[in-house]
């Protein structure tokens, strides 16, 4: 499913009113009718029901829904701004529409000077001040209104987006001229910033509305942001040979767990194992030999020389993908035992946890990495990368696009939407998982688990979305048994098997 900008969604309006064909005004009808719809499922005829409508098109949808809840007898108050005297032309025509319905109990047209009314916990706003057309935060009289609505306590449904909110990037916006939502019934499809955890204030629960877009356009215009389905990912799944043995399956390299921290190395480990690939060695020290053996019988163990931490470099010949990271710690020692590792691996490698703060730690050497490697960070270690902590779920999205760009590397930032960044731009969503899965250790087991798809013989896109996919789905089966308090990274291991079998 591809994501749209704002500015491609207002050309697919213009293409789908020049080709279905239908009106421009006939179009806002159809999404008016979707929104009441929405609304009336919700509430009652009892409910009272405050409308704010803007200058444009967004205003007019509200004022068309104004009309249409009031038709059915819902008690409508409607209040519309018009500062500039410039409405769009379809929000001039519901206007004339909504005054010459019988219906609405009060309209106001704002010019100037505007008394707010009483809002109570029990009023229904409709927030049509604003939608995809906003070009620059709100201020002035509508940053007051957005702050008075915000404080009010009524529920508030916003028509397409909050009022305040970009559709794309919200770094520079300020957070109290944007209302707080209970609901958004957006039209056709998510917008961009419905991805990011730090919109997610605003947008309350997101209902998506069909309001029949063109179809042909959608099909043939293309986007750098996607979203991951069930279909991509099922037709990535390679199909094994019925004569496969556990030397042509793929063996995986796993670099992990210094003393103190073995559990990251049996938890990557043993999802490594759970991911189709024939053998798992695991490359600990000294210190997590016995814990390693008796954690996973299945993994061949291999010691470092050190007793507490990764400091030899492996010859990576015999292995077909090489995961480093978990649990490494970031002594010195370590430090300069990575990047001689990263210089002389040739194989499919993914970076997490401690190889990449390593790296935050010393981003002269981001230069030095090799094209092709799969890096995982969580926001935090990405931010470290990045060398900046203040970004914000966009600008983060932004700088992880162009840096995968930068380094050809593929990108896994991690989140409630993971997303992966690709060297050729493109950026893929992915909407498994849960909130369960925020818990020590999970993003270990995702490590494992792409590790040991590339030495299956997946390729590092293939593996990466195929690897969050999965390492979400897994999440979610596991939720539905153990519920989200409750989940730890080992009961994602343990679904993994149910989550490949729904693939099948
Ligand atoms: N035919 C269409 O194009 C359709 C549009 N739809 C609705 O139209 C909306 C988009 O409409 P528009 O493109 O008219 O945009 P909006 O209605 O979101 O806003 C545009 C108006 O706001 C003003 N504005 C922008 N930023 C401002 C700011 N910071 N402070 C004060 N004023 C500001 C602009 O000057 C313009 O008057 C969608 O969100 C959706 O609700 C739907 O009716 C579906 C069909
Ligand atoms: N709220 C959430 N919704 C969906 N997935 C989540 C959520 N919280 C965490 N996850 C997933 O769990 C993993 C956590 O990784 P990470 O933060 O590296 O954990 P750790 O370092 O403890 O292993 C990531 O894959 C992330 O996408
Ligand atoms: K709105």
């Amino acid at each position: 499913m591809k994501i749209f900008t704002s500015k491609q969604i207002h050309e697919l309006d213009t293409f789908t009113i020049e080709h279905e064909p239908v009106s421009s005004i006939d179009l806002m009808e159809r999404a008016a009718t979707a929104l009441t719809l929405a609304i009336t499922k919700r509430w009652s005829q009892t409910t009272p029901i405050t409308v704010f409508a803007g200058p444009g098109n967004n205003g007019g949808d509200a004022l068309a829904v104004a009309r249409m809840l009031a038709e059915k007898r819902y008690s409508v108050t409607v209040y519309l701004f018009n500062i500039k005297n410039t409405l769009s032309k379809d929000c001039q025509t519901n206007k004339t529409r909504l005054q010459d319905s019988k219906h609405v109990k009060s309209f106001m047209e704002v010019r100037d000077e505007f008394d707010p009314p009483l809002l109570t916990e029990e009023t229904l706003v409709i927030d049509g001040l604003f939608g995809s057309g906003l070009n620059k935060p709100l201020g002035g009289g509508f940053a007051s209104l957005v702050s008075y609505i915000n404080a009010s306590g009524s529920t508030v449904v916003s028509i397409d987006l909050p009022s305040g909110l970009m559709a794309e990037d919200n770094t520079y916006n300020v957070n109290s001229s944007i209302i707080r939502a209970d609901i958004t019934l957006t039209l056709q499809m998510k917008k961009l910033c419905m991805y990011f955890a730090d919109c997610q204030q605003f947008l309350g629960d997101i209902e998506v509305l069909d309001i029949n877009l063109s179809e042909d356009w959608i099909k043939s215009t293309p986007s750098p942001f996607t979203v991951i389905e069930r279909n991509n990912v099922v037709s990535l799944i390679k199909k094994r040979n019925d004569f496969a043995h556990k030397g042509t399956m793929g063996h995986a390299l796993i670099i992990a767990g210094s003393y103190g921290m073995a559990g990251a190395a049996v938890l990557a480990t043993k999802a490594c194992l759970r991911s189709g690939v024939g053998k798992v060695t695991a490359h600990i020290p000294d210190r997590n030999y016995d814990i390693m053996q008796i954690s996973v019988p299945e993994a061949i163990v291999h010691i470092d020389k050190d007793e507490y931490c990764f400091s030899e470099p492996m010859d990576t010949e015999h292995y077909n993908a090489v995961a480093i990271g978990p649990g490494i710690g970031q002594r010195d020692t370590t430090a300069v035992t990575l990047m001689s590792q990263i210089r002389r691996t040739s194989r499919l490698m993914v970076l997490d946890a401690d190889a990449l703060n390593i790296l935050g730690y010393r981003r002269a050497w981001l230069q030095q990495l090799p094209p092709g490697l799969v890096l995982t960070p969580h926001p935090k270690e990405f931010d470290r990368l990045d060398g900046s902590d203040n970004n914000s779920d966009y600008g983060r999205f932004a700088k992880a696009r162009e840096m995968a760009q930068r380094l050809q590397a593929y990108i896994l930032l991690k989140g409630h939407y993971s997303l992966l960044c690709q060297p050729d731009g493109s950026v893929i969503f992915n909407t498994t998982g849960n909130s369960g899965m925020a818990t020590a250790g999970s993003g270990d087991v995702l490590t494992g688990i792409i590790v040991g798809l590339m030495a299956r013989g997946y390729s590092q896109a293939e593996a990466t979305v195929l690897g969050m996919y999965l390492h979400g789905l897994a999440g979610d089966i596991a939720a539905t048994d153990k519920g989200c308090e409750s989940l730890i990274a080992t009961d994602i291991i343990d679904a993994l098997p149910k989550a490949f079998l729904s693939l099948m």
